[in-house]
């Protein structure tokens, strides 16, 4: 451990050298890690046998980059929040932001919305998940600051700073995980359907979300239950989830790996989620591909901790050296998956935010749904 400020200055040292780095922390912990690469090569994801932090794009066909564990240092501090205000106060960040419009943006979603919903009643796939960006000027675009802020907002998410040569700046706060794998267990999500949160979880859900959640549930669960590898596959109940300003609805779902070495064929069956994509998967990627007029890029990619060495807290009680230590070191797979975030170049950041189209969805509600995700991010870039 090391203290915050040492912290944020290696961090800024990094990426001002030019070399990939990634800072984060994982959703209900009080801890903020990073790796910092020691050189800047560009290092790849092969077959996700390697260990680091990985940062994967929406389109599987496309390079995911990796900071590897061996070529980098790693760091972490507990958030001491308070402490020092080095992590700016929450009454700085205000809850919604009012941003103008343009007519044609709402339009041109709003035509991609029905082209979707359109393409569902005509039986081509049951759900597509159809997607926008907005640009937004940032008065203060400093990194670090923007990382705080997200930190402080959003300690149920997995917030993330995320630079690399080849990708420049991303930053997010998800609430949605891809993949947990420890040991032999492992646990992905379902999740679907999206209300304004005002301040109560205990919420009722129109039919058309709980429909929308159920296609998730069972698609994925279908995908597993065909796959090779993967055994004892259990579900929890569905509940409402909180994430930043909305609500989801979410089902846990867990299972065992046959062996835990082997995670591309259950990454490759569960990205890109349906709650990214849609369903069936191969109809739907075609028409976001097709249809959506920018590149996602990482939006609705994934990235966190692949394989990676973690220490565990030692057990006192075992009295043989040998066992303790083997006892202590695991390795950690925690994947999330690539939403509610941004891109930030020249001074500007790129928002990224979209929505689960069905056949009863209306496309000036999706319209509003967007505006509300892109709360998330905007809340952190305002003054
Ligand atoms: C695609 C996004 O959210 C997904 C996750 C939860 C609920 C969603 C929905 O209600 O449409 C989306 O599937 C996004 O935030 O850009």
């Amino acid at each position: 451990m090391i203290d915050q400020k040492d912290f944020f200055r290696k961090l800024e040292g990094n990426f001002g050298e030019n070399k990939p780095c990634v800072a984060y922390s994982k959703p209900g912990e009080n801890i903020v890690k990073a790796l910092l690469q020691l050189d800047n090569e560009n290092y790849q994801v092969q077959d996700l046998s390697e260990s680091g932090f990985v940062f994967a794009p929406f389109d599987p066909e496309n390079d995911s980059y990796l900071i590897p564990a061996e070529k980098s240092e790693r760091l972490e501090f507990d958030i001491q929040l308070e402490e020092d205000g080095a992590i700016p106060s929450d009454e700085e960040n205000i809850d919604s932001v009012d941003f103008e419009y343009m007519e044609e943006d709402q339009k041109r979603h709003e035509n991609l919305v029905q082209k979707g919903i359109d393409e569902v009643k005509e039986g081509n796939f049951k759900k597509v998940v159809l997607s926008r960006s907005e640009q937004v000027e940032v008065l203060d675009p400093d990194p670090i600051r923007i990382f705080k802020k997200l930190l402080k907002k959003y300690p149920n998410a997995m917030v993330y700073l995320w630079f690399h040569p080849q990708t420049g700046f991303w930053f997010g706060a998800t609430p949605e995980t891809l993949l947990r794998v420890e040991r032999t267990k492992f646990n992905t999500m379902a999740l679907a359907g999206t209300q304004l949160y005002k301040g109560e979880t205990d919420v009722e859900w129109e039919s058309k979300e709980v429909e929308e959640q159920l296609f998730v549930t069972d698609y994925i669960l279908e995908s597993l239950e065909n796959l090779e590898g993967v055994e004892n596959i259990k579900t929890s109940r569905p509940y409402s989830a909180k994430a930043g300003n909305l609500l989801h609805i979410c089902t846990d779902i867990f299972g065992y790996l046959k062996d835990p070495e082997n995670l591309k064929d259950l990454i490759e069956t569960i990205h890109p989620t349906p709650a990214v994509c849609g369903l069936p998967r191969q109809e739907a990627l075609d028409f976001i591909l097709e249809n959506e007029d920018h590149s996602r890029e990482f939006y609705s990619g994934y990235l966190g901790e692949l394989n990676l060495k973690t220490e565990q807290k030692r057990n006192s009680n075992q009295r043989n050296q040998e066992n303790q230590q083997f006892a202590s070191i695991s390795k950690q797979t925690e994947l999330f998956v690539n939403l509610r975030c941004m891109k930030l170049k020249d001074g500007n950041a790129r928002i990224y935010v979209g929505g689960g189209i069905t056949k009863d969805s209306n496309a000036a509600d999706e319209w509003m749904e967007t505006v509300n995700k892109s709360q998330t991010m905007k809340a952190v870039l305002v003054k």
